[in-house]
């Protein structure tokens, strides 16, 4: 058997998820998952599962509504993968106000961080798609708008 986070998944059960890459002065909002859910204290972006009748969008506004307490407005798809456990994942740009006051729900998220790409890619407690995901962003595979090369020291860093 494996040991991935997701393995007690069914993998006849292809299930569907989107994210909300949310970034601000070159720095990506993370979690850390909560010990009440799957994959206890990994990080990565808000977001979940993608309930029935639901769009990709929808999914990001609910969620993150969900577990950081403040309204998104999805931008654009920058991404899409599989997961080792084969869960589809869409990956979201998004925007939150800029005075938007975060209020995690701590039933599912311990804590939250601004973290630049390179930070995030060294994190030991990062979930293994996401470094997948920096991976592809770092190699070009698709941009985000503002941030043309993430992985560049920048005078603000
Ligand atoms: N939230 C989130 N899920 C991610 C990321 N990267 C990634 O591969 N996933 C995968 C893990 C899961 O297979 C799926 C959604 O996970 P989740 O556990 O957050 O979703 P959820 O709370 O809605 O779970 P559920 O209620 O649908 O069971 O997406 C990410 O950055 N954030």
């Amino acid at each position: 058997m494996t040991s991935h986070p997701y393995n007690r998944q069914t993998p006849s059960v292809r299930r569907k998820a989107a994210v909300a890459v949310i970034v601000r002065q070159r720095r990506l909002l993370v979690i850390r998952r909560s010990q009440n859910v799957p994959a206890p204290g990994k990080l990565c972006f808000p977001g979940g599962g993608i309930q029935p009748n639901e769009s990709e969008q929808e999914a990001v506004v609910r969620e993150i509504a969900e577990e950081i307490g403040v309204s998104c407005f999805p931008q654009q798809k920058i991404w899409h993968s599989q997961t080792s456990w084969g869960t589809d994942v869409a990956w979201w740009a998004a925007e939150i106000a800029e005075d938007a006051q975060i209020e995690i729900n701590l039933d599912e998220v311990a804590e939250y961080f601004w973290l630049r790409p390179a930070e995030l890619h060294a994190h030991v407690d990062l979930l293994p798609s996401n470094h997948e995901f920096l991976s592809a962003w770092k190699a070009q595979t698709f941009t985000i708008a503002d941030f043309s090369d993430p992985f560049a020291r920048h005078a603000d860093d």
